[in-house]
C-alpha cells in the first residue's frame, strides 16, 4: 500500500531536501508538500518533478502560524486521505536573530568552545511579535500550530489499526533554561526559538504517553547547523561562504555542523525507515556528518522530565481549547448559528 506522507515547510532547505530524499527511497509515496507560499510550493513540487517525474506530489495550504490556516488544512486533508503514515513537523522561524559578538569571541577562547558551536548556548537572541491569533508568533509556528494540526488529525493518526508516526524538527539550541513553564509562549524572554524548540522536546515525550497506545508514535530530530534561508538570516549568505572552509575545519570537531539539507534531512530519512517500536521516546535523533563528509545518526537523550513535559501537555490542551471557543464564537458572530 502506497504511504502517505505530510511534510510542512516542505518549499525549502531541509524540508525540501527530505522530500527529494524520501521519494528516492520510495518511488510509491504519496507526498504531501504543505506550505504557506503556494508559489514557492508550487516550484518545490516542479522541482521533485524533474529528478521523479511519476511521482504523486500533492500541495497543500498550509500556514502554521494561523489557527484558520490550520483548522481549514485538517479538513482538506482529512477529504483527501484516509490515513497518514508520516507526518514531518519541520516547518519552523527564527525572525530577527542577534548574534552576541562579545560573547562569541570569549566563547572561542573557553573551554565551551566546541559546545558553542553546536548548541549557540549564550550567543543568539531573538525579537518576538504577536501574531493575529493573539499568539507568540515563534511558538505559534513552531509548536502550537503544529499541536492543533495533530488534534484536528487525530481521526487520521490515532486507532486506525495501522501505527502513524509524526517526527517534529526541533534543535540542538533547545535549552532548559530558556524555556519557563509559567511562560510557555516565552512572551518576556529574548530566546524564543530555543524556547520554543525545548517546548517542543517536552511535548514529543508528552504525546508518546498519551497517543503510544492508539498508534501514534512521536520522535524528535535536529538537522545540525544546515545552510537555509533560517541560517542566512542570521548572517547573509555571502558571508556563510566566505567562512565555509572554517566551517568544514569546525567539522572535525564538532559533527553537527551537516551544513547542507541533504546531510541535515539524514535523521528524517532515518526515522523513516525505523520501526517506532525500536525508537526512545526520550531521545532526540541527531543528523551529524563526520570531517570526511560521512552522514550519520545518533541518538541523544534530551534533558526533559517526564512531570514538566505533563503540565505543559495540559497548559497546551487548555489553550487549543480557548482557540477553539474563540474561534467558535468569531464564526457565530460572522455567520450566526447557521451549520457552516
Ligand atoms: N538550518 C539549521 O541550521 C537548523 C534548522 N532547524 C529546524 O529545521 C526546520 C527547517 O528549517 P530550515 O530548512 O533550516 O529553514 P528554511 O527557512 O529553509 O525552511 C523553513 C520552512 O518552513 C516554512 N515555514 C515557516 N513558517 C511557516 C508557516 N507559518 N507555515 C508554513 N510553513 C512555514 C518556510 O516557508 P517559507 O519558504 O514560506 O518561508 C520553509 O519552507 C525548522 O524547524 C528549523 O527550526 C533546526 C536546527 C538547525
Ligand atoms: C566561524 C563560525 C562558524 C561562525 C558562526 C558563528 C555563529 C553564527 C554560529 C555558531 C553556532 C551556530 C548555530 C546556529 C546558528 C549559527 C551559529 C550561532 C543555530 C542556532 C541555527 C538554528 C538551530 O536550530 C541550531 C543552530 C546551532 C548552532
Amino acid at each position: 500500500m502506497e504511504k502517505v506522507v505530510i511534510v510542512t515547510g516542505a518549499n525549502s532547505g531541509v524540508g525540501l531536501a527530505l522530500c527529494e530524499r524520501l521519494l528516492t527511497e520510495d518511488s510509491q509515496l504519496r507526498l504531501c508538500l504543505a506550505c504557506r507560499n503556494m508559489q514557492r510550493a508550487q516550484a518545490a513540487r516542479s522541482a521533485l518533478l524533474t529528478s521523479h517525474n511519476n511521482a504523486n506530489i500533492d500541495l497543500l495550504h498550509l500556514d502554521v502560524g494561523s489557527v484558520e490556516s490550520v483548522l481549514a488544512a485538517a479538513q482538506e486533508v482529512k477529504a483527501r486521505y484516509n490515513r497518514i503514515d508520516f507526518l514531518y513537523l519541520n516547518a519552523g522561524i527564527m525572525p530577527n536573530p542577534q548574534i552576541d559578538f562579545k560573547a562569541f569571541f570569549k566563547g572561542l577562547f573557553s573551554k565551551n568552545v566546541i559546545n558553542m558551536f553546536a548548541t549557540a548556548e549564550g550567543l543568539l537572541s531573538q525579537q518576538d511579535r504577536l501574531n493575529s491569533d493573539g499568539l507568540q508568533e515563534v511558538f505559534a509556528t513552531n509548536l502550537f500550530g503544529h499541536f492543533l494540526l495533530i488534534r484536528e488529525l487525530e481521526p487520521l493518526l490515532c486507532g486506525t489499526g495501522d501505527t502513524s508516526r509524526v517526527v517534529w524538527s526541533s534543535s540542538s539550541n533547545a535549552r532548559r533554561s530558556a524555556f519557563n513553564i509559567d511562560d510557555m509562549q516565552h512572551s518576556s524572554g529574548t530566546e524564543p526559538y530555543s524556547s520554543s524548540k525545548y517546548a517542543v522536546d517536552l511535548l514529543s515525550l508528552a504525546l508518546n504517553r498519551h497517543k503510544n497506545n492508539q498508534g501514534l508514535f512521536s520522535s524528535v530530530i535536529c538537522p545540525g547547523l544546515v545552510m537555509t534561508n533560517l541560517t542566512y538570516g542570521i548572517l547573509p549568505s555571502f558571508f556563510w561562504t566566505l567562512i565555509m572552509p572554517i566551517m568544514w575545519l569546525i567539522r572535525i570537531f564538532t559533527n553537527t555542523f551537516t551544513l547542507t539539507p541533504y546531510n541535515g534531512a539524514e535523521a528524517q530519512h532515518w526515522l523513516f525507515l525505523q520501526k517506532p517500536e525500536s525508537l526512545d521516546p526520550r531521545a532526540k535523533y541527531h543528523s551529524l556528518t563526520s570531517g570526511l563528509g560521512k552522514n550519520y545518526v545518533e541518538s541523544r537523550q534530551m534533558d526533559i522530565d517526564d512531570e514538566m513535559s505533563d503540565v505543559l501537555y495540559s497548559n497546551i490542551i487548555e489553550l487549543e481549547q480557548e482557540v477553539r471557543s474563540k474561534v467558535s464564537k468569531a464564526n457565530t458572530a460572522k455567520y450566526g448559528n447557521r451549520e457552516r
